[in-house]
């Protein structure tokens, strides 16, 4: 079950221009069968305001990143410094893949949790809320529970969720992942509009190239497990963005079929060692994006 996470903190940045830093992470998991190591020396910094995206090979350590920068897993050696938790504001809320919001919550509830636990006055949640709900267009539903929800008004619980809570970074894992295409154009064009409003710091891992150019600043482009980073991309679209026009454009094209051609060999590579151990099988070469 998903929550909004702020409790074990990972060093405090002090810089206000970086709001993530990561600096030399390893991650190792013992099993059973021996250990695996999830990520290799990773640094990386992400400035305020950007909307990063991550995409990478299944298996690469995407989430297990995005864990460690919630601080719901410790690195094993290196250092992780997540934005800056202040009065009334966490440092970070996570969206992850699939269902995150409590079955049991109206969509009120669930939208206005973070703000509940940390005690926020009730006028002002009703105001936040009230805007974030607006937003994703759920105030008509405000009093009803997920299971009378489709999957996509769901995922518009979470994201209403993480934006009333107000973190200084946004970590977002797959959020869109269990959508059909066009709820997927359609969350994500709203999404961009919510951001716009507010320009937070978001780590975004997807497994679409395509998403990753039309939500992101920058994308990292992860090498196949041990994950490290293969390549930075820019993505130079100005805002606000208007999500179908942008795959119109011809640049559009180039920038997704550059990145397709630095996954391609670690993609390779990855199903190579999935052949190998046939208990987890990879997503990423199956979907070449929508174009
Ligand atoms: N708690 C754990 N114990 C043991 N191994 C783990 C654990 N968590 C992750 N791993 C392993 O670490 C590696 C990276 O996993 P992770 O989930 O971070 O990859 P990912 O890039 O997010 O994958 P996907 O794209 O398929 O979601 C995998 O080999 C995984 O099996």
């Amino acid at each position: 079950m998903g929550a909004e996470t702020a409790a074990v903190a990972p060093t405090k940045r002090q810089d206000t221009d970086v709001k993530v830093a990561v600096r030399a992470v390893a991650k190792r998991f013992d099993t059973r069968s021996g250990t695996v190591t999830a990520l290799d020396e990773l640094t990386l910094d992400i400035p305020r305001g950007q909307f990063f995206m991550i995409v990478g090979p299944s298996g690469c350590g995407k989430t297990t990143l995005l864990r460690i920068l919630a601080g719901l897993e410790d690195p094993t050696t290196g250092e992780v410094e997540v934005g800056t938790a202040t009065e009334g504001r966490p440092e970070n809320s996570m969206i992850f893949q699939g269902d995150s919001i409590f079955p049991w919550m109206t969509v009120w509830d669930n939208a206005s949790y973070g703000l509940r636990m940390r005690g926020v006055p009730s006028g002002k949640i009703r105001e936040v809320v009230g805007h974030y709900l607006d937003k994703t267009g759920l105030t008509a539903f405000r009093d009803s529970y997920p299971h009378q929800l489709s999957g996509g008004m769901r995922q518009r619980v979470s994201i209403a969720r993480a934006f009333a809570n107000d973190p200084d970074v946004l970590l977002m894992d797959e959020p869109f992942s269990a959508l059909d295409e066009q709820n997927k154009t359609l969350l994500q064009s709203e999404l961009l509009r919510i951001w716009d409003e507010t320009r937070k710091t978001v780590v975004f891992i997807t497994h679409s190239v395509d998403e990753a150019v039309t939500l992101g600043d920058r994308i990292m482009v992860m090498t196949s497990r041990p994950g490290n980073a293969k390549a930075f991309v820019e993505v130079p679209f100005e805002r606000p963005r208007d999500v179908l026009e942008l795959r119109h454009r011809p640049e559009y094209g180039d920038i997704v079929y550059d990145i397709w051609q630095q996954l391609r060999d670690e993609v390779e590579r990855s199903q190579q060692a999935q052949a190998a151990a046939p208990a987890r099988r990879g997503r990423f070469g199956l979907r070449r994006g929508g174009r």
